[in-house]
């Protein structure tokens, strides 16, 4: 069966003037599928960041046209877009972007929150839920300052996940991990990914990360190749 399309773009080209136009992407079309598991990899420099900028919607100075599950949604305006990110993407980042003086539920709490589709009682549910399907339940009430990077990251990733998004989006998620924590930052991910068949784009430097991934976009200076 033909799986169904979650992001798509076509022809997506960035320009930067600073101070000469540079194009920065070229063309660039690309179709992740429901359930897939894509990583993005290339070279320091070539786009990735940028095309992920694009791909969330945080970005919205580009030409040529992003689809979300095959909704045209280049030219729409801010607050939709605010909307549809709220409710489809979740983000993990190098840096876990988690606020020090909260609690890790807490932290895994604010995008539900900002949903307003839940009760307050489902949000403490799912918030639950999620850190303990990445063993993190014991660590709920700990300030993020009394977390290990490993353990900040998965945290991470249980916020990503609270309003079941459409999609995962990360950018270079286990760049700032060591070995060991590197691999169960991967883990997660593959378990996302063969138990939950969470649809999955991610931005990586690490090979070992990207083969474990169903398909590689491969890029350089710009473009797809
Ligand atoms: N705000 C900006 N203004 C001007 N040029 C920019 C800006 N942001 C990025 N660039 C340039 O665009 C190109 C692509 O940058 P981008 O951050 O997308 O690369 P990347 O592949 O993610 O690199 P890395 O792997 O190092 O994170 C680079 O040449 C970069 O210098």
């Amino acid at each position: 069966m033909q799986r169904s399309s979650v992001l798509r773009t076509q022809n997506v080209s960035k320009y930067f003037y600073s101070p000469e136009k540079t194009q920065v992407l070229k063309e660039v079309c690309l179709d992740v599928k429901k359930g897939e598991f894509v990583s993005v990899m290339g070279k320091s420099g070539c786009g990735k960041s940028t095309l992920l900028y694009i791909l969330s919607t945080m970005d919205t100075d580009y030409e040529g046209q992003l689809y979300i599950e095959n909704e045209l949604v280049t030219g729409l305006d801010a607050k939709i877009l605010s909307r549809i990110r709220n409710e489809k993407i979740g983000f993990v980042f190098q840096f876990h972007y988690l606020l020090n003086e909260f609690s890790a539920l807490e932290n895994v709490k604010i995008p539900a929150m900002k949903l307003g589709r839940y009760s307050p009682e489902e949000i403490e549910h799912r918030a639950m839920e999620k850190l303990r399907i990445f063993g993190m339940e014991s660590h709920a009430l700990k300030k993020v300052h009394q977390l290990s990077g490993g353990q900040k990251q998965r945290v991470a990733i249980a916020r990503a996940l609270i309003n079941d998004p459409l999609i995962i989006m990360g950018d270079e998620p286990t760049g700032n991990l060591d070995k060991s924590n590197s691999d169960i930052v991967f883990n997660i991910f593959k378990e996302l990914a063969t138990e939950f068949h969470q649809t999955m784009l991610i931005v990586t430097h690490d090979d070992e990360f990207a083969k474990g991934t169903d398909r590689i976009i491969e890029m350089e200076d710009g473009r797809i190749i």
